[in-house]
């Protein structure tokens, strides 16, 4: 097995006494910056105004126009929405970057597609968690975190792998397990699992199986319950002892259909489209099409947002969490989130 650090591994602490600008307070820039605090850490938020600017400052942080905290920043953590980048690169982090600073990412598709091109004279890496900010947040403040991977692009001051190290640390991602990786690497991996596996694959698997299911007579919230509700429970033994941990917990009947119909399902044709599915990322045809559909102002991904958003499962699903009130707040939480979104 290749070396997967942890925190006994880290000796150096090259992040103490730095001051670290996270730019964007969203989904992973709330965690990281305030995981980052938490450990220790000299934390300013650099943002635009608007929503999380507000909220960053009702947490406490120092929040700065992006080029104000950028020009006074050791390391600077770019954790803007991927298509938002390149712009707020060129206009307000670029002329601001401190020479032999650090400039990070969470995710290396802007070098990877050479959207960004930072100057020779600072340090580029990544620290890409393999989890959603919100769950690199929780985890952090149960004492647990999320793995991550890390990659040099640039190493001017010869310390980029142990700053890199440093950060990993800071936000928790040595608790769980960090890997060393290439931007390619991260960029391609990352792409492929969330569009065939964790996000595209997984709604498409469990919005057919809930169209099957209600399409053949079965009340909607049976349907729900059997293909979304219990997603998660299946995959949390999953996620605590591997596929075989979950067979043991499933029933022998479940675990002779898991064997005879899994395959049924998802075979060597749907193994063909996952192949054509990465193919698009490594030739950059994904990445062009999400940047040109950015470019004319997202109509293709508004239209399909839209359409989703009023899916049978979606509305079945609001009536029947309302019922559980121990999954009450992150459900409020999203809706307050989601309503915010579709007024602005
Ligand atoms: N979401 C995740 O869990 C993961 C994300 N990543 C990577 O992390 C990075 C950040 O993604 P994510 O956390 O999802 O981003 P979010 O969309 O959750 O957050 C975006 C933040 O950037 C701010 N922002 C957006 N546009 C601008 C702008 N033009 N100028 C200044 N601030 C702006 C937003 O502020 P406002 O409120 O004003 O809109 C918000 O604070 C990406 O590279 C992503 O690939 C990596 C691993 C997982
Ligand atoms: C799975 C989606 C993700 O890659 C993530 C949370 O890791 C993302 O880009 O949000
Ligand atoms: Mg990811
Ligand atoms: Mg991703």
């Amino acid at each position: 097995m290749v070396k997967v650090l942890l925190e006994k591994d880290i000796q150096r602490d090259l992040l103490q006494g730095k001051k670290i600008a996270i730019i964007g307070y969203g989904s992973q820039g709330h965690a990281h910056a305030q995981n980052l605090r938490d450990s220790g850490y000299d934390v300013v938020i650099g943002l635009r105004k608007g929503k999380s600017f507000e909220k960053a400052k009702e947490d406490g942080f120092t929040v700065l126009p992006v080029r104000e905290a950028v020009s006074m920043a050791d390391v600077v953590m770019v954790l803007l929405p991927d298509e938002s980048q390149p712009k707020v690169y060129e206009e307000s982090i670029e002329p601001n970057l401190k020479s032999g600073a650090a400039l990070v990412f969470a995710h290396g598709f802007n070098i990877h597609y050479g959207q960004v091109r930072p100057p020779a004279d600072v340090d580029v890496f990544l620290v890409a968690p393999k989890g959603p900010g919100h769950i690199v947040r929780r985890t952090y403040t149960e004492g647990a975190g999320v793995p991550a991977l890390y990659a040099i692009h640039q190493d001017v001051t010869g310390e980029a792998k142990e700053l890199a190290l440093s950060y990993a640390k800071g936000i928790g991602a040595t608790r769980a397990g960090v890997l060393e990786t290439t931007f390619k690497e991260e960029t391609e991996t990352d792409l492929f699992g969330e569009q065939a596996v964790l996000c595209g694959g997984l709604s498409q698997l469990v919005k057919t199986g809930f169209e099957v299911l209600t399409e053949a007579g079965y009340q909607p919230e049976a349907a729900y319950f059997e293909v979304l509700h219990e997603m998660k429970l299946i995959v949390d033994l999953m996620y605590e002892g591997g596929l075989s941990y979950m067979r043991y917990s499933i029933s022998d009947t479940a675990q002779w259909g898991d064997f005879v119909s899994g395959p049924r399902v998802i075979n060597n044709e749907t193994k063909e489209r996952m192949k054509e599915v990465l193919a698009d990322i490594q030739s950059g045809k994904f990445a062009k099409d999400w940047i040109l559909e950015n470019q004319v102002n997202r109509p293709q991904f508004n239209a399909i947002n839209n359409r989703e958003k009023e899916h049978p499962i979606e509305k079945v699903g609001r009536e029947l969490r309302a019922l559980m009130p121990f999954i009450q707040k992150p459900e409020q939480e999203k809706e307050q989130e989601v309503k915010q979104l579709t007024k602005n």
